[in-house]
């Protein structure tokens, strides 16, 4: 298995060019079910989560064509082709490598009128359930069964009615999943505190492109006027916040100079403040986002919260970060139960961490020591890249395929601007 190599101590200056995002890629792609159509997505990022994705198309009956695998103006380029679906299952093998898979279900049932989709489980983060999904669909009149692992939902009469649902605390997936589900829908929906993160924004530009009719886009409330059929679209991915985010906290923990390089500042107020916060020059340029740090970084106090608010996928890169802020910064996880795995790997470089149920203090220390440490998931691993970056001597990060379902060409993108990284295989 490949390793990440990491001898820390190099200050990191240049610019960085920001994919398009994972997490927008992953409900944009399927809406091509939603279509006979082609749909054609640009700027779509070179993950194992978005190839995965792909797979789990061609399974349904969809045709996938990828054009260009090298950073270009587009970046990669996706056509998918789901001019008749052969499958309605989307089955335990595919969902279990990658918990995004049930973002088929809305689609799968706006356009087939049944989806039949293996239950995703937990993963190292937490438990992650889907009631919130099921329950917006069954306000929409379909009916769900859930039987051997697998959640069955259908249609009745092959189209589902619509409906209004209010969710009881705020889900990305699930607003996901009953956007795409409405936008064929019979009649009208209306969704209630719902998601307002950028990338359902995304989505609810992609669906309009495509011929739905959404109102509310950004807000809380997004009504949905189902339409008969939706036409083919050519959409560009947004650009990816988390990734952004993330190689800013390169720039903070190094003392360095980077420009992020197609990023977008209004995607990520929560995440530029905080660093401002912590002692971090932000600039917006023309071409992107300038971080830089020369001063010492400051402590701060966050707490994780749904958009706007600062994002749970940040929240392990700020504690990797805070490591080198003299005094103690206060996280606090409010989205996910488990999110603290990089904890005691960060502590076997010297970190001093403490956790209390959902709150942990950092103590900023002098100096952090290479180890071999573990990846438990995928911001964890960015954490310990982040540590290593600063780290006396090497640091080897294993199980580094979490890193590769987020971050495009991470060793390639670090090397441009001065790390000393590496992948290494086994063997
Ligand atoms: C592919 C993708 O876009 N992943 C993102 C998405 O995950 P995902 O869509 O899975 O996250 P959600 O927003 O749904 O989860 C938020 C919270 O709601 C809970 N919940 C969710 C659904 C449900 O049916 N029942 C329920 O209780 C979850 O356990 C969690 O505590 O949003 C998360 C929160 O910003 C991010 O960390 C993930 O990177
Ligand atoms: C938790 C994340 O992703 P996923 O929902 O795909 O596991 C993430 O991107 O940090």
């Amino acid at each position: 298995m490949d390793r990440i190599l990491i001898r820390g101590g190099k200050r990191l200056s240049g610019k960085i060019t920001i994919s398009g995002a994972k997490n927008a890629a992953l409900t944009l792609m399927p809406c091509a079910l939603l279509t006979d159509e082609p749909l054609t997505l640009r700027n779509l990022p070179r993950l194992a989560d978005a190839d995965g994705f792909g797979h789990l198309l061609n399974e349904l009956g969809a045709s996938t064509a990828i054009e260009g695998t090298r950073p270009s103006e587009f970046g990669r380029v996706l056509t998918v082709r789901a001019t008749s679906l052969t499958s309605s299952v989307a089955p335990y093998d595919i969902v279990r490598k990658m918990r995004a898979s049930i973002l088929v279900l809305g689609p799968l049932l706006g356009r087939a009128g049944e989806a039949t989709v293996s239950l995703p489980g937990g993963c190292a983060i937490g438990n992650r359930p889907i009631d919130l999904h099921l329950k917006a669909l069954e306000a929409m009149g379909a009916e769900i069964e859930l039987a051997a692992g697998y959640v069955k939902a259908t249609a009745p009469g092959g189209r589902l009615p619509g409906g209004r649902y209010r969710f009881p605390v705020v889900s990305v997936g699930a607003t996901e999943n009953a956007l795409m589900a409405a936008a064929t829908a019979r009649g009208t929906t209306v969704l209630e505190n719902a998601a307002r993160e950028p990338e359902i924004v995304d989505l609810c530009n992609l669906l309009v492109a495509m011929g739905a009719s959404i109102d509310g886009i950004g807000g809380e409330t997004l009504t949905i006027e189902g339409r008969e059929r939706l036409h083919g679209a050519t959409y560009s991915v947004m650009p990816d916040r988390i990734e952004a985010g993330s190689y800013a906290c390169a720039a903070a923990i190094t003392g360095g100079d980077i420009e992020l390089v197609g990023a977008a500042a209004g995607d990520m107020r929560a995440t530029l403040d905080a660093l401002v916060e912590a002692g971090v020059t932000v600039e917006e340029t023309k071409g992107g986002i300038r971080v830089a740090a020369d001063g010492p970084l400051k402590p701060i106090t966050l707490s994780t919260a749904p958009y706007p608010g600062f994002a749970t996928d940040m929240q392990a890169q700020f504690m990797a970060m805070l490591c080198k802020a003299p005094g103690a910064s206060v996280l606090t996880e409010t989205i996910f139960e488990n999110r603290y795995m990089h904890v005691p790997e960060l502590a076997r470089m010297g970190a001093d961490i403490q956790v209390s149920g959902r709150t942990a203090i950092v103590r900023g220390v002098d100096r952090l020591i290479g180890a071999p440490v573990m990846a438990t998931d995928l911001r964890a691993s960015m954490s310990l890249i982040l540590a290593g970056l600063i780290a006396d001597g090497e640091t080897q990060v294993s199980r580094i395929y979490h890193l590769d379902r987020g971050y495009e060409r991470l060793e390639e993108k670090l090397q441009g601007v001065g790390a000393d990284i590496e992948r290494v295989g086994d063997g």
